[in-house]
């Protein structure tokens, strides 16, 4: 029987994805906090809620089973009673710097009295301190800026359910991110495989829990096949983290074999893998040109589980020759976004033009916005289906950011 995870390539049949409508979080904040929450611009809610339900309908049209993180959240907590929802509300207290002491009593008061539905969706919406008929005089308050209005941020970036957890294979890997803005929001998935009765107890595999120091995020997570996954060495992916997932799975019987870590620039509008490289088909890629050194080359180390226990790393910059010979393929197309042109690729980039959400081989789900990458993907066979994109994008986040592939069908 299939695992309620089952995910062994990028491009298999979609299934059941997760996915997370946008609501006041992402509306719940000023200019000035924008750097701090990784968002570029405001998004209005109400459009930015029509484009999301139009990108889940259009998931549904295509015979996929959405879900969607904050009502698998609140079933989670509800299924595990009362003392799985109060450590939660513990952890996340915590994970919003209150531990303990007056605040941290307050705003466990305001929570407990919600529903868990509204718990959830306050916790993900964020406090502001004029919602408490509270005034905190502890030491803790007193050193913070005085007139900052939240006492627990929002969490806007929760509609890109791609990055606290990744799929992989019959398991997953619930995400210590990099950046505090987005650390608590892997707690809600980890609360959800353990409680959640369409998750729990079902022998998911955990490769990579959210415990650790070093960093991951789903979005360099891809899956290429049943045996070989990519992952970047990116703003929010550490070397060590690559390295301590490639010894678990090499471990277990999970099935992979190969880690092909790819090293990409280190900014924001690159901030992960997927960013800039998508898997479409068995032999197609999307490709930003802009990570590509002369030749098109860059650095790649392939890791295998050496024979005296330790990792094996290849390091080579042929891209192409490195996926080639890693899924056993005569030839490849890497298909530039914006058709090579720079000002285009880096404009259409910008927009996640190279971050497509593949459905089924060659079949890929990307913003209406980047229509000349959509074109050219047209020109290469691909069947495009455009969704809407003015407001989704100013998280700087696609289709691939936007879903947590939950199954797929094998190839
Ligand atoms: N997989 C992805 O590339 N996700 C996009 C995340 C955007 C979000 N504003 C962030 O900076 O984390």
């Amino acid at each position: 029987m299939t695992k309620p995870i089952h995910v062994t390539s990028e491009i298999g049949k979609l299934k059941t994805v997760l996915l997370k409508r946008p609501d006041v979080e992402v509306e719940n904040f000023t200019p000035d906090m924008m750097p701090r929450l990784l968002f570029d611009d405001i998004p209005y809610l109400p459009t930015a809620q029509k484009e999301h339900d139009y990108f889940a309908d259009t998931l549904r049209d295509n015979g996929v089973e959405v879900l969607y993180l904050e009502k698998l959240a609140a079933e989670a907590l509800d299924a595990g009673g009362d003392e799985v929802k109060n450590t939660f509300l513990e952890t996340m207290l915590a994970e919003s710097g209150y531990a303990a002491g007056v605040t941290h009593d307050a705003l466990k008061e305001y929570l407990s009295t919600m529903t868990t539905q509204a718990m959830v969706n306050k916790i993900m919406g964020g406090i502001r301190k004029n919602e408490l008929d509270f005034v905190p005089r502890d030491l803790v308050s007193a050193a913070e800026e005085e007139d900052y209005e939240f006492f627990m941020d929002p969490m806007p970036n929760l509609y890109f359910t791609r990055d606290p957890a990744a799929s992989i294979g019959d398991g997953l890997s619930i995400n210590h991110m990099t950046f505090p803005a987005r650390q608590r929001e892997s707690l809600f998935m980890e609360n959800i495989i353990k409680y959640h009765p369409r998750f729990a107890n079902q022998g998911l595999q955990v490769w990579r829990d959210w415990n650790h120091t070093t960093r991951i995020e789903g979005g360099d997570e891809l899956v290429l096949s049943d045996t070989v996954l990519a992952i970047g060495v990116s703003q929010r992916t550490s070397a060590d983290a690559i390295e301590d997932i490639a010894r678990n799975l090499f471990s277990s019987d999970s099935g992979y074999e190969k880690i092909i870590a790819i090293r990409i620039p280190h900014n924001h509008a690159m901030m992960h893998l997927d960013t800039v490289f998508t898997m479409i088909n068995k032999d197609q890629f999307t490709v930003h040109p802009g990570i590509l050194g002369e030749g098109g080359h860059i650095d790649t180390w392939t890791i295998t589980q050496g024979s005296d226990g330790e990792l094996s790393l290849d390091h080579r910059t042929d891209l192409k020759q490195v996926l080639k010979d890693a899924l056993h393929l005569d030839d490849l197309d890497l298909i530039p976004t914006g058709n090579g042109d720079p000002i285009i690729a880096g404009r259409e980039q910008w927009n996640d033009g190279s971050n497509t959400l593949a459905i089924a081989p060659g079949v890929v789900v990307t913003y209406n916005r980047n229509y000349v990458s959509n074109q050219l993907l047209r020109e290469h066979g691909l069947k495009v289906l455009e969704v809407l994109s003015s407001e989704l994008s100013r998280g700087r986040g696609g289709p691939r950011c936007m879903s947590m592939p939950l199954v797929r069908e094998d190839l």
